[in-house]
């Protein structure tokens, strides 16, 4: 980054960081790319509309906006329409869709129609440039956003997944990436970030309804939190960090240690013996994964793992037509 850049009017420490980040990171949103970018209005999707804008240059990129409209307050449509001038005014290009707001009762039925509108505006684009481009879907998540969403998926139940950091980068579909590249920056920095630059916002007044869970946790669990142990969303920013490279580190063991008790006669009986149960039904569950494409209930893996475990020889009726059968030292599937 030259100087020049850095006394730009509009060049802030935040754009500098994201600049960085981009930079580092190569294959985040490579140059030359074909952004759409999902706006609510609210204070996160505005700093990242504003960050991408103000980089596109740089980056070669060609951007626009998309915005739904949930219709979930008497204001939605002149927030779009508003949406809609700032964005023309800037010469970003902007489309929109309206949800039926019966048909999206729920904060997860919300974001499936959210993510399902988007695809589409993503696979119009696509074919608009002859499917030549990925196309390059940006939400504004931020690091606030993770430590919400590991206390709600802690409390309601989770598998370690569920614990992990939200991604910064996933394919969705072929050719279509959904990239998260405020990540970096927490809530505090959004708000920030808008004064400072007096950027417009257009918060929604659902979102200080205390009945949607993700609200309540924003607004009330994470700020008590914070008076308890001060600095504990990083903490747990932290900690689902290490959760995501320690999935991805079992995933990759487990795999290995399938592949050595796997041979062309099924799986090595012995070998499989020797290992907890937790491991054992890793293994089984891989190896089922593999015969059936079916998944199993943690409760059933147990229970064929304990039985193979436990009798030298037997089989176990698993669907109508597959029937896992071992002996002294392999076990297998018949398919009648
Ligand atoms: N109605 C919407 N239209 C377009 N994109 C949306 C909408 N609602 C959410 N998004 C996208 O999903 C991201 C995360 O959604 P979430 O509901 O957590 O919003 P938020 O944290 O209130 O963010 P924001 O401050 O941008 O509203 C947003 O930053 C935005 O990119």
């Amino acid at each position: 980054m030259t100087d020049k850049k850095l006394s730009q009017k509009n060049w802030s420490p935040w754009h500098h960081q994201l600049h960085k980040e981009i930079l580092t990171k190569k294959i985040l949103i490579p140059k030359g790319s074909n952004i759409l970018i999902s706006v609510s209005g609210g204070q996160d999707s505005m700093t990242l509309l504003t960050l991408i804008n103000d980089l596109k240059k740089l980056h070669n990129w060609s951007i626009s906006v998309w915005h739904g409209d949930h219709q979930w307050h008497e204001k939605s449509s002149l927030y779009a329409l508003e949406l809609k001038d700032y964005c023309e005014d800037k010469n970003i290009s902007f489309s929109y869709d309206q949800a039926n707001k019966e048909s999206i009762s729920s904060e997860e039925k919300a974001r499936e129609w959210r993510y399902k509108k988007l695809c589409e505006r993503a696979k119009t684009l696509l074919n608009t440039n002859q499917q030549k481009h990925n196309i390059y879907l940006l939400t504004g998540h931020t690091s606030s956003d993770n430590a919400e969403t590991f206390i709600l998926n802690l409390s309601r139940g989770s598998n370690f997944a569920g614990l992990s950091n939200i991604e910064s980068k996933r394919l969705i579909e072929n050719q279509i990436f959904l990239i998260r590249p405020i990540l970096i920056f927490s809530r505090e920095d959004t708000k920030q970030f808008c004064n400072d630059m007096k950027i417009p916002v257009w918060e929604d007044p659902t979102n200080s309804d205390l009945k949607l869970k993700r609200n309540l946790v924003r607004k009330k669990i994470i700020p008590t939190l914070e008076v308890i142990y001060p600095g504990c969303s990083e903490r747990i920013n932290n900690f689902s960090q290490k959760m995501s490279n320690y999935n991805n580190e079992r995933n990759d063991l487990s795999e290995l240690a399938y592949l050595y008790c796997r041979d062309v006669k099924g799986i090595d009986r012995n070998l499989l013996n020797g290992m907890c149960i937790q491991a054992r039904c890793t293994i089984l569950n891989r190896f089922l994964k593999e015969i059936s494409a079916k998944q199993f209930s943690s409760k059933n893996l147990t229970k064929l793992a304990t039985s193979i475990y436990e009798k030298n020889k037997g089989q176990i009726n698993l669907q109508e037509f597959l029937k896992i059968v071992w002996d002294k030292n392999y076990i297998n599937f018949e398919k009648s």
